[in-house]
């Protein structure tokens, strides 16, 4: 479209000064054009509350938070937390007022999950987000590396960075944990507790600015903790489901989007709130997403057979490694890689057994 513009000239222009408004509306594209853009911030049973920004909508509105249901128009389309959606109806925000979701744009990126492993049924969490972060603590309770392997390679299958945020280093001594997963080269924060504040938080701040991440981590490893420290009490009143459960609590098990205040005022960060998401069935995941976030071992997939998991013994893998195609890191990316590959089609389960055991349970 903007190239054919770019051939035309200003006589063109003259002819024709308003080529939109002459443009007859189609049966399959109702007058959705004054449609309210808006943030999709939560979901709870039906009900979607929607960030509008300041003046959309017209009459000088301030920014504010909408809800709505999803208008027929939409058909089967799912709309999840993080979608930029299109509202008509009553968009003031008022108590009152419910809108409908009439136009949903196109996703950047898509968090899924299935139910466990085998399930065929895929969910999508989250749209758009760009970065996965996944809490662990260092201790009580203790790491978790399958999980944290199975959330890396939902990260990377989705196309987002992965960002891990190790808690409790108050508690015992990072080093051990951090030398298993050097390998990986996974960005990593280390937080600690000094009294009342959660120390680093500044670091993780600062990872999050302007983007939309989500967090994710099972029970206790401090995320709650680390979540009241990014996002201040009052700023909570844009993302959340309902006021009346409560303060950083929602029944819901859906995910919440909370923005993240930032220091210069520049690019609003996200954080996105998963409660009740412990893992993520990998069904769906394709080895061959995974290793493009091997860039110094993907050359080596050409030596292999056609459909190689990566983990056989016929993987043109190890003879490029072996090679020291890979330098001298090689070796160590790829037994980690493969760990990787391993995390997602549950062998390797036997140490942490029932890690997984709320997942199929989990409504989300
Ligand atoms: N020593 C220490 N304790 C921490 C740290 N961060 C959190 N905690 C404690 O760990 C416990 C669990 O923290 P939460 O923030 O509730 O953990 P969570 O991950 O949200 O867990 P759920 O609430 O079960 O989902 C609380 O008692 C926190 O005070 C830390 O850096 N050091
Ligand atoms: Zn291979």
């Amino acid at each position: 479209m903007p190239s054919r513009w770019r051939d035309l000239d200003e006589s063109d222009v003259r002819v024709r000064p308003n080529p939109r408004g002459s443009r007859r509306r189609t049966k399959e594209r109702p007058a959705f054009e004054d449609a309210v853009p808006g943030f999709v911030v939560a979901v709870d049973r039906g009900r979607f509350t929607v960030l509008v920004a300041a003046g959309d909508g017209g009459h000088g509105t301030p920014e504010r938070t909408v809800t709505a249901v999803k208008a027929r128009d939409l058909g089967r389309k799912g709309v999840v937390v993080g979608d930029h959606v299109g509202l008509v109806g009553d968009v003031t925000g008022s108590p009152d007022a419910l809108a409908r979701i009439v136009t949903q744009e196109p996703r950047v990126s898509v968090l899924r999950r299935t139910a466990d492993d085998t399930d065929p049924v895929e969910r999508v969490l989250v749209a758009n987000a760009d970065q996965l972060v996944v809490v662990s603590s260092l201790t009580n309770p203790e790491p978790r590396p399958r999980l944290i392997d199975r959330c890396l390679v939902a990260a990377y299958d989705a196309g987002l960075d992965p960002l891990l945020v190790l808690t409790k280093a108050d508690l015992t001594d990072p080093a051990p944990f951090l030398a298993s997963y050097a390998p990986l080269q996974v960005p990593h924060v280390v937080t600690a507790r000094e009294g009342d504040v959660v120390a680093h938080a500044e670091q993780v701040r600062e990872r999050l600015a302007g983007r939309v991440s989500v967090l994710v981590g099972h029970s206790g490893v401090g995320k709650s903790t680390l979540v009241n420290a990014l996002v201040p009490d009052a700023l909570r009143a844009v993302g959340r489901v309902n006021d009346v459960t409560g303060r950083g609590r929602h029944t819901s098990t859906s995910a919440v989007a909370l923005r993240l205040p930032s220091a210069d005022g520049t690019g609003d960060g996200w954080v996105v709130d998963t409660p009740g998401v412990r893992s993520f069935g990998l069904a769906h995941v394709d080895p061959a997403r995974i290793i493009t976030h091997f860039p110094d071992l993907e050359p080596g997939t050409e030596q292999c057979p056609r459909g190689c998991t990566h983990d056989e013994p016929e993987c043109g893998l190890d003879d490029f490694v072996a090679s020291g195609a890979a330098g001298p890191a090689g070796p160590s990316r790829l037994d980690s890689l493969r760990r990787l590959l391993r995390a997602r089609t549950g062998r390797d389960e036997r140490d942490e057994r029932g890690e997984d055991a709320g997942d199929a349970s989990d409504p989300a």
